[in-house]
């Protein structure tokens, strides 16, 4: 069967299976190919794993011993993976249940298949759900949308129909919480299930994660708890305008993952960053200096995708003194039909 691959050296072979599987990236539906020197690994997502390696597209053969839930439809269904439950995106119920029979009657880890029933939607991101195919009878406690995802080797316990949360975005988080330093002071504005705030705090980070969404905020602990990093997140429930105050003259790094309107907090984060007062927690010790990178998430028409948020960040940033340098402009995604996700990685100086 045709399928997205990522090639790599022979030698590299192992070292970039372990990388895909921890991404959640590695389709284990299909069997790795060596050819000419060169290995195959079948991937889930072009996109995500593009972002690090050649992709190529090529035949595969399905692993002998596993029944795909193409084996029963017939052709090969789209739905995505998080944990043990997988997603699908049908406006057909009928196809819905079928494809999500199909996908419980396969070999696959999954438990239950669920269908987006809204767009994401309202302050806390969260959309509406309907369960297609269940393994359980429904009678164990734990919610059917409740699953424990995995991403580059971290674990999130999170329930998609009371929290925010995009496997999508693995690549980009990744790109991002590389470039943690140990010792930084890190602010997650809109920290969800953690899964920014976790990876810093595994680099030594010390992270403060903000989020409206209560049930959020107790995943957050939780998590920060299950990878060995509560001692460094500490995890508030609220909103972040509200915070900033609390922090104020803190954080080095901030990342502002709310691309719809996050231009209306960029002054929470310049508080954060410094305050025009220089206030500061008390007990807290001085930064090393007054500069703070800001990963900036934004949705813009791709004309200008990064215009609107410099020309914000540069308004927000001057009544305190501050010089803004772009370091990146990095498109993460296609949004919608001409519609950019994109990241502005900013550093504020003065
Ligand atoms: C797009 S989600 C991002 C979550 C997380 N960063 C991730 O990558 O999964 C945005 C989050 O911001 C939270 N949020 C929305 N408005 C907020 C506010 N005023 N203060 C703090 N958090 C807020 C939502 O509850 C949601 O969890």
């Amino acid at each position: 069967m045709e399928r997205p691959c990522v090639r790599v050296p022979r030698e590299a072979g192992e070292e970039t299976r372990q990388a895909l599987a921890e991404a959640g990236l590695l389709d284990d539906e299909y069997e790795i190919v060596v050819e000419d020197g060169a290995l195959y690994l079948p991937v889930t997502d072009r996109e995500a794993a593009s972002e690090g390696y050649e992709v190529v597209t090529r035949d595969v053969p399905v692993h002998d011993t596993q029944q795909t839930p193409a084996d029963r439809l017939g052709f090969d269904p789209s739905y995505e993976r998080l944990g043990d439950v997988a997603i699908v995106d049908e406006d057909d119920p009928e196809r819905a249940r079928e494809i999500g029979d199909a996908i419980l009657d396969s070999d696959l880890p999954v438990r239950a298949v669920i269908d987006r029933a809204s767009k994401v939607k309202g302050d806390l991101r969260v959309r509406d759900w309907s369960v297609v195919a269940r393994a359980d009878d429904g009678e164990n406690d734990r919610p059917v949308t409740e699953t424990l995802h995995r991403e580059y080797g971290f674990e999130y316990l999170l329930d998609l129909s009371q929290v925010y949360f995009s496997p999508r975005l693995a690549t980009e988080r990744h790109r991002v919480t590389e470039q943690v330093a140990a010792g930084e002071r890190a602010v997650d504005m809109f920290a969800g299930v953690g899964p920014f705030a976790v990876p810093m705090a595994a680099r030594g980070a010390t992270v403060v994660g903000v989020d409206l969404n209560p049930v959020a905020v107790e995943y957050l602990r939780e998590n920060a708890r299950r990878n060995g990093v509560a001692d460094r997140v500490t995890a508030i429930e609220g909103d972040v305008r509200d915070v900033a105050a609390d922090y104020a003259d803190w954080a080095d790094r901030i990342v502002m993952n709310l691309p719809h309107s996050a231009d209306e907090f960029l002054d929470a984060a310049v508080t954060l960053a410094a305050d025009s007062e220089g206030r500061r927690p008390s007990g807290s010790r001085p930064k090393a200096d007054d500069d703070c990178v800001i990963h900036y998430y934004d949705i813009q028409h791709e004309d200008d995708p990064f215009g609107p948020g410099e020309r914000a960040i540069r308004e927000a940033a001057a009544p305190a003194g501050y010089d803004v340098d772009v370091l990146t402009r990095h498109v993460v995604r296609s949004y919608a039909p001409h519609e950019l996700n994109v990241c502005l990685d900013v550093r504020l100086s003065r």
